[in-house]
């Protein structure tokens, strides 16, 4: 394993902080820690990086222990939100320093700068001053700096967060570029689901200061462990259902139930387990009444109230929703539901 984090904990004098915490990471993946402010994801990320002193437990990089060791000796580099450029020296002066101090010979800090600044689309600009750069261009300095210092494990703290919508789409790809060509182990803190999504080997759902989920992103979004990550990612409804052996009822719905779980629930259903259609009536059929039918590009977001549940959310095709209109009666079919204890409401 590239990283192992075993039975990690701290605790803040606030009482805050993280427990049980436990994370395996191998060579080449990219994992995100996701979870709202503060769930504990920068609590971990700057134990790995030797920031932090935690109370107890344990950070394996390449099996080696790093816990007794400062920032500096440890194999790993973090790249800030804040880029934490300096601002007096140039781009060139700024990539270079980390590699004087290790007192590599003058020929290969050039090399290895080209290459750096190569890999993150800014040769040609070693000359340049921080202030003259945009904040996407100085992000991409601070990551270069880091990429320079060849880490076993590169650490990103929110990185593209101060970045508008655009380019922080365009990092996200160019990071995947550069994990591609490096093979670089990475852990990548976000509160932002989209982003956790779109980059991820496997995502690691924090909530509380614990782990709710680690899984890859495709799980996470079709089998959420809890009711938690099940309202954290993705949009989701929540109707309330029983579940017996075999299956989740939801009025007179019946769906397939493959956990152990039985008596009250709250069932998850994602808008586009949901279809609508004239037909009001029939057995696996629950009516209600169109309230806003919402176009966005191929498919629309409609929004019904059912009878006996309240508000639902359907993701259907264009075509499907063209002679609908708000008012209209439909029915409501659901293909798929998963069951949650009604305590874990409680948790979120
Ligand atoms: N130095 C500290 N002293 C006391 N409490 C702290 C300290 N640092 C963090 N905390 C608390 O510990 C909890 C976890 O904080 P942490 O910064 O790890 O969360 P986070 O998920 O990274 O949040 P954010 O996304 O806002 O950075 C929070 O409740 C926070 O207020």
């Amino acid at each position: 394993m590239q990283l192992s984090i075993r039975e990690l904990a701290k605790r803040y004098k606030t009482g805050d902080g993280v427990s049980g915490i436990n994370i395996e990471i191998e060579k080449g993946e990219l994992v995100t820690l996701l979870g709202p402010s503060g769930c504990g994801k920068t609590t971990v990320l700057r134990s790995i990086g030797g920031f932090l002193e935690p109370d107890s437990g344990d950070i394996l990089i390449e099996g080696q222990s790093v816990i007794q060791l400062p920032p500096e000796k440890r194999p790993t580099s973090m790249v800030f939100q804040s880029y934490n450029l300096w601002s007096h020296m140039s781009v060139y002066d700024n990539l270079a320093f980390g590699l004087k101090i290790r007192k590599m010979p003058k020929a290969e800090i050039r090399a290895a700068v080209d290459e750096a600044l190569k890999l993150v689309r800014l040769s040609g600009f070693e000359k340049k001053y921080p202030a003259e750069l945009s904040g996407g261009q100085q992000q991409r300095v601070a990551l270069a700096r880091s990429l320079l210092l060849k880490p076993a494990v590169l650490l990103l703290d929110e990185p593209f967060s101060a970045l508008d919508a655009k380019l922080r789409h365009e990092m996200r790809e160019e990071l995947r570029e550069i994990q591609m060509k490096t093979g670089l182990t990475m852990v990548f803190v976000t509160h932002d689901q989209e982003e956790a999504l779109s980059l991820s080997d496997r995502i690691i759902v924090m909530n509380h200061g614990r782990i709710e989920q680690i899984a890859k992103p495709q799980e996470i979004y079709d089998a959420p462990a809890s009711l938690y990550v099940a309202s954290f990612i993705g949009k989701m409804n929540f109707l309330e259902g029983v579940a017996e052996e075999g299956s989740i009822r939801i009025g007179k719905l019946r769906l397939p139930n493959d956990k152990d779980l039985r008596g009250r629930i709250t069932a998850a259903v994602r808008p586009e387990d949901v279809q609508l259609g004239e037909q009001i009536v029939g057995d696996n059929i629950l009516p209600g009444k169109i309230k806003q039918v919402m176009i966005l590009g191929h498919y629309a977001e409609v929004t019904v109230e059912l009878a006996e549940f309240g508000i639902i959310r359907a993701f259907q095709s264009k075509e499907v929703v063209q002679h609908m209109q708000s008012g209209q009666e439909v029915g409501v079919c659901i293909s798929k539901a998963a069951g949650f204890p009604v305590e874990q409401a409680k948790a979120i």
